[in-house]
């Protein structure tokens, strides 16, 4: 079967390689000259594990193509598969106009019967409104099905060879079933639905996951007012299967390009048909306002922070991705250069993304995680990537004149911290040695 997929960025080049490797000739599209270039000489304009060495046997095998030209690209296509951006508006509704435009493109080139099928996030009404916006530009037959697309960055080849479900909203059987017949190796339930009841499961879900984070954080902040350990906690409620332990790790927030732009489009979209989704407003909040608890441990553990050196491990919204967008360090990072700090930046993966946002020249971009370390007043960890789980915080602490970690994603373990005498400030639990450590600042001071 001949499939076009249109937007070549992480949904289109995954779910593409994913249906040439299923046995499919696939044809990516996008506007993006610069990223199709890279693609053509045989790299990936993404960081994503796995994916390089599936996109190379693709296209050696003839089966995975990429190109800038849509009526090549469409050419003979039996489905159509739209994955472009769906960003958002200064007011947080999805900025439609990329969506749109493919649709009518599409609609000026096809030539026979095609399968239109929308993978990009999309408000509950969308496929409706580009089912129309096509009609007002072919007399060709089509009809458009909505298959949103679940997969996590980091963790992308694996989501989509295994899916947890894929959801279908149709109208037309013909096209459902060709859709179903494509997805059917990779063995996952189908659930078909109405179109409005395809975006609507999109949303809920990402909205739903974000809730469960924002409750977490919340729960993590009352724990470490109250002397509990949220490590435990989540443990606990998370091996009840109706709460299920998925999405209970406390820590600055949730980032990235979905959950943050998805629930904001949520919100609007149930003000608009005016219903107040006070839930999730709140959710929103929440997430804003724990990126601060990294700096409220800062000024706890350091005083004044004007003037001081501050090293930060991990820029990306998490780790396995080199993705930068929403991510937690940006408001982390203004927050103490406006307090006057001299930042130690460094991340495995996302320091050129990063760089092409902020620079400043109280910025210093280490060349490794040691190297941010060296003359800092205290590191905080923002991402969870391994080079900084399997730091030897002995060494590390021989490395700071009083070494003190601000841990936002609590990867390290009370035992760890101990016999190191790091000063420890995880997320949801009380700091470790910070007792030994005034113990010593009012031992040096007498
Ligand atoms: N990134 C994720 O993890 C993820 C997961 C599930 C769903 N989604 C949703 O999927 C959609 C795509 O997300 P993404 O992260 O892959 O986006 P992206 O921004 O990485 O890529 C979108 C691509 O579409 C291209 N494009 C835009 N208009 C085009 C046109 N008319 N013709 C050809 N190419 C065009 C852009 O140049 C860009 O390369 C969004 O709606 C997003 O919400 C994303
Ligand atoms: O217990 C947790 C789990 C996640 N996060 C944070 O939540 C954000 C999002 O993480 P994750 O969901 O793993 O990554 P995404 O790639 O953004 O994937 C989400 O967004 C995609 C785009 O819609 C969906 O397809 C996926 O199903 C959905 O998980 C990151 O900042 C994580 O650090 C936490 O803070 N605690």
């Amino acid at each position: 079967m001949k499939i076009t997929v249109i937007g070549t960025g992480y949904v289109g080049l995954v779910s593409g390689v994913c249906y040439a490797e299923l046995g499919n000739e696939v044809v990516c599209v996008d506007k993006d000259a610069h990223k199709i270039k890279v693609l053509e000489n045989g790299g990936i304009p993404i960081y994503e594990p796995g994916l390089q060495q599936l996109v190379d046997r693709n296209v050696q095998q003839e089966r995975l193509y990429f190109t800038t030209d849509l009526k090549r690209g469409i050419k003979d296509s039996e489905i159509v598969i739209i994955a472009v951006g769906t960003p958002p508006l200064p007011n947080g509704e999805a900025d439609l106009r990329y969506i749109e435009f493919a649709a009518r493109e599409i609609a000026a080139l096809i030539e026979n019967y095609t399968v239109i099928a929308i993978k990009s996030t999309v408000p509950v009404g969308t496929n409706n409104r580009i089912k129309q916006v096509m009609k007002e530009v072919t007399e060709v037959e089509f009809d458009i099905v909505s298959v949103p697309e679940f997969l996590r960055e980091g963790s992308a080849v694996n989501d989509t060879f295994n899916p947890d479900r894929i959801i279908i909203g149709g109208e037309s059987q013909n096209a459902i079933d060709r859709i179903v017949e494509l997805h059917k190796p990779l063995n996952a339930p189908f659930v078909i639905t109405e179109l409005r009841s395809a975006e609507m499961i999109k949303y809920a879900s990402n909205a739903f996951l974000a809730t469960k984070i924002s409750f977490i954080n919340e729960i993590a902040n009352i724990c470490e007012r109250l002397g509990a350990d949220i490590r435990e906690v989540s443990r606990g409620m998370g091996l009840d299967k109706r709460i299920g332990k998925d999405f209970l790790n406390a820590g600055i927030g949730y980032g990235g390009s979905c959950f943050p732009k998805d629930t904001k489009a949520l919100i609007q979209l149930a003000g608009n048909a005016d219903y107040d989704f006070k839930l999730l407003k709140s959710v929103v909040e929440v997430n804003q306002m724990q990126r601060m608890g990294v700096i409220r441990k800062l000024k706890y553990a350091l005083g004044e922070l004007k003037g001081k050196t501050i090293a930060i491990w991990g820029l990306a919204f998490k780790p396995g991705t080199d993705d930068v967008r929403e991510s937690p360090a940006f408001e982390i990072t203004n927050y103490l250069l406006k307090s006057g700090c001299m930042l130690r930046l460094y991340d495995p993966v996302a320091m050129g993304n990063f760089r092409s946002y902020v620079d400043h020249a109280n910025i210093f971009w280490a060349e490794n995680e040691w190297d941010a370390v060296a003359s800092s007043d205290a590191v905080c960890l923002l991402t969870e990537w391994d080079i900084f789980k399997q730091i030897d915080l002995k060494v590390f602490a021989k490395q700071m004149e009083e070494p003190i970690l601000i841990d936002g994603r609590n990867v390290f373990n009370v035992k760890q911290i101990k016999d190191a005498g790091v000063t420890y400030y995880p997320v949801g639990s009380s700091p470790i040695n910070e007792m030994v450590f005034e113990l010593e600042k009012s031992k040096a001071t007498n």
